[in-house]
């Protein structure tokens, strides 16, 4: 990305914890001069005071991007840091919080764009859903894309009430995998292997397979190429496959209800 506009106006990050990190650290190593970052956070972690931007200074009056990251239930108390700021373009990754919210903060007029990352966005691996609110300047959706681009993939949706099921599949998502390594490397363990040996071979199994699956073949072709007639695979998918479409329906549903309820 060209990162110029930021780097001449600033960006301003407000909640450095672990989806903030994840993208600031994104942008830094694709070339985000730190001195064009002030971060307000309460508790810098020593990765964000090693970065050299600034840390809790007061702000740049006008910065290009003012990036929201803190927990939906500190918004409130959050937000007015940022009341100060004029013609900036907001985009905000939170949870559950609708665009309606930085209206009321901010004023009708405040440009909004939300988002919906994830967390491989720290290795320029994630996926961003966004979508503006109505002052939301087509210009300023391409300068939010812009930066998500950086570090991932980005989609652009067409209503806002999508983004629960964004948030309960792709923001989410990732712990769902996560929990998939832990469990396939517990099942390793089960029939006899090492935990470090059980680990490494479940963790580049899911890496190995999603990068298979970024080639674009049909996932469920892939899983044919792996399933040899009455062999191995076969066997262990008549388990899986009994209960992992229901379990996966559900526990997107879960996150996803969460999200509507998070709009409080
Ligand atoms: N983690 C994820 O995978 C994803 C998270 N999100 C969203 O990102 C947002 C942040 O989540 P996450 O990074 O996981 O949470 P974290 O708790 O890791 O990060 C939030 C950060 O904000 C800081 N903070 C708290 N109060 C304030 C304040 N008043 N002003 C400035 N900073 C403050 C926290 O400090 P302290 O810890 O000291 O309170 C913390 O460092 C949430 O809204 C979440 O919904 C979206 C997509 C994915
Ligand atoms: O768990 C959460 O609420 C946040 C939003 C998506 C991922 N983490």
């Amino acid at each position: 990305m060209d990162f110029t506009e930021l780097d001449t106006r600033g960006l301003v990050l407000l909640g450095c914890g672990k989806m903030g990190g994840a993208m600031l650290a994104g942008w830094l190593d694709r070339g985000l001069s730190a001195s064009a970052v002030t971060v307000i956070d309460p508790n810098p972690s020593d990765w964000l005071t090693g970065t050299g931007v600034a840390l809790n200074t007061p702000l740049p009056p006008s910065p290009a991007v003012a990036l929201i990251a803190v927990k939906p239930q500190m918004m409130g108390a959050a937000l007015p840091a940022l009341q100060s700021l004029t013609d900036t373009l907001f985009v905000t990754v939170a949870a559950g919080t609708p665009l309606s919210a930085y209206a009321a903060a901010f004023g009708a007029s405040a440009r909004v764009v939300r988002a919906m990352p994830n967390t491989p966005a720290a290795v320029g691996r994630g996926i961003t859903a966004i979508i503006g609110n109505a002052a939301a300047t087509p210009a300023d959706l391409d300068l939010a894309q812009g930066m998500l681009a950086a570090v991932g993939e980005v989609v652009r949706l067409d209503t806002e009430d999508q983004m629960d099921a964004v948030t309960g599949l792709s923001g989410s998502g990732p712990a769902y995998v996560f929990h998939v390594i832990e469990t396939m490397a517990a099942a390793g363990v089960a029939q006899g292997l090492s935990p470090d040996l059980a680990l490494q071979l479940a963790r580049a199994t899911v890496a190995g397979a999603g990068a298979l699956a970024m080639t674009g073949e049909d996932p469920g072709q892939l899983r044919v190429n792996v399933t040899s007639p009455n062999g191995t695979t076969q066997a262990g998918l008549e388990v899986l496959m009994k209960e992992l479409p229901d379990l996966m329906t559900r526990t997107v549903a879960a996150a996803a209800d969460r999200s509507r309820e998070l709009r409080g």
